[in-house]
């Protein structure tokens, strides 16, 4: 289950994002908002970050008009790693390395086309169980 947020500058490219699902038979929870209407960014990075931690999703994708402030809000939470990408290399990087859990992007950043393919490249790169990685991912949990 993929859970699904953004603020109003990510609205638009997350619903384009739903038909991509869609068409895919990729079930997801979104958790807002629901429209263009201006909204604060942490609420929807908060409930998606909420919605990992406690199982009901094992992925998320969060969008904002840079991917910043949504990103900077979602990595606030123990176990969320979350990863702004604005193109594929990146996208498969971060799963194979990071094993990141979120996916950020701005909606006033990437057109939804490659938006779609960043999506698609971070939903189907499994992590790379590498030691080296594993190892410095249990890093990132500590201060
Ligand atoms: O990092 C923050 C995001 O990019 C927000 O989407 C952005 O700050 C919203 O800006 P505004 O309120 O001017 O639409």
């Amino acid at each position: 289950m993929i859970a699904l947020g953004c603020d109003h500058g990510g609205f638009e490219l997350k619903q384009e994002i739903k038909k991509h699902l869609d068409q895919q038979n990729i079930e997801y929870i979104d958790y807002g908002c629901d429209s263009q209407e201006a909204v604060d960014y942490p609420v929807y990075a908060k409930k998606v970050a909420r919605a990992i931690q406690n199982g009901e999703c094992e992925k998320g994708i969060l969008i904002c008009g840079t991917g910043i402030g949504i990103s900077i809000t979602a990595n606030k939470f123990k176990g969320i790693r979350a990863a702004l990408c604005t193109d594929c290399f990146s996208a498969e990087a971060t799963r194979l390395h990071n094993d990141a859990n979120v996916l950020a992007m701005g909606g006033r950043v990437v057109g939804a086309g490659l938006a779609l393919k960043i999506v698609d490249t971070f939903l189907n790169t499994p992590f790379s169980n590498d030691e080296r990685h594993i190892r410095r991912i249990s890093q990132i949990e500590t201060d």
